[in-house]
């Protein structure tokens, strides 16, 4: 039995699609598991970026690239890699992942995931990552939470999966994914406000302000520290998530990496008709210059993300 339903992916690229899941639902059992199986909390080195490792990280890097190896794809890139791996010669894609996004959650029973953009496979390595978001031709999420979901699209909706523990493949849920219009819940890290520029500090005193301000109208705040799941959430039921760049060091750019959590959350969240913009310009039409770069990253419902353009006109 294949790892996910066939019926609504095509057929190209169906064999990678088919490694994730399967990788994804190996992942999901070990995740489920927690303190019965091996520490996955436990720190074990640190990455490119600086940022710690934790033993689920590297285990569901490792259990990625060899479930993308299978499925004859050319390169992978990984928030864990420093450089672009080359996996299988003449493959057709080149596949970028945050196997593990949420680390700091992993601990604590609280919802991670894993993130993945596919693009053709391009000249060499750097070349087929360093483009166009535009030019993904795939991108998704899989949710480790109380169910685990897979967020999927090739640029004709978003699409839902389930995997049902019953088969241990991923079953579709929905077929087009809305995200509403208008939102009713804002994420941002509050604890950086001292660090914000004019415009976010606008948009957040805005929310607070609520139905006594100039809005009209209250703002609940969520803040999970999980990417996938704050997407998630606003994917199902609406509301805006800012990382913006701040006057910490290193955050000129945000927090977020432009290749592999960026670029596929904008593509998922665009095909659900909301919008992704770094503050301004959408990300779709934006190109990573390095693998590893980080970009600010604002995305939600229509109006709200609408809204936060024009504040940093
Ligand atoms: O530490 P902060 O500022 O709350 O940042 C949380 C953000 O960092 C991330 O955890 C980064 O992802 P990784 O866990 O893959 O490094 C996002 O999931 C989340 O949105
Ligand atoms: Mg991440
Ligand atoms: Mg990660």
């Amino acid at each position: 039995m294949p790892a996910i339903d066939p019926a609504h992916i095509p057929a190209k690229l169906f064999p990678v699609i088919d490694a994730l899941c399967t990788t994804g639902a190996e992942v999901s059992r070990i995740i489920a598991r927690g303190p019965l199986g091996q520490a996955l909390g436990a720190g074990v080195g640190e990455n490119s970026d600086g940022d710690q490792q934790k033993a689920l990280d590297v285990l569901a890097d490792e259990m990625f690239e060899a479930g993308l190896r299978g499925a004859g794809v050319r390169y992978y890139a990984s928030e864990e890699q420093e450089e672009v791996l080359s996996l299988v010669e003449g493959g057709t894609y080149a596949v970028a992942a945050d196997p593990l996004d949420g680390s700091s959650n992993i601990d604590v029973n609280v919802t991670i995931g894993t993130i993945f953009s596919i693009f053709e496979a391009a000249g060499d390595a750097n070349a087929s990552f360093l483009r166009p978001a535009s030019e993904q031709v795939a991108a998704g999420y899989i949710a480790y939470g109380p169910q685990c979901l897979l967020a999927l699209t090739f640029g004709e909706g978003t699409q839902l999966y389930v995997l049902d523990p019953e088969t241990g493949s991923f079953a579709l849920a929905e077929a087009k994914m809305s995200l509403p219009e208008a939102a009713k819940e804002f994420s941002i890290n509050a604890s950086n406000r001292r660090h914000w520029t004019p415009p976010v500090l606008a948009y957040v005193e805005e929310n607070e302000a609520g139905a006594e301000g100039a809005k009209g109208r209250n703002m609940n705040f969520r803040w999970v520290g999980s990417l996938v799941a704050e997407t998630h959430r606003i994917l199902t039921r609406g509301g805006t998530f800012l990382y913006p760049s701040d006057a910490r060091p290193g955050y000129e750019s945000g927090r977020l990496r432009m290749v592999y959590e960026v670029a596929p959350m904008a593509f998922l969240v665009e095909q659900a008709g909301g919008l992704a913009t770094d503050g301004t310009t959408p990300i779709m039409a934006l190109t990573a210059e390095k693998l590893h770069e980080r970009r600010p990253f604002v995305f939600g419902s229509r109006q709200e993300v609408e809204r936060i353009t024009e504040l940093h006109g």
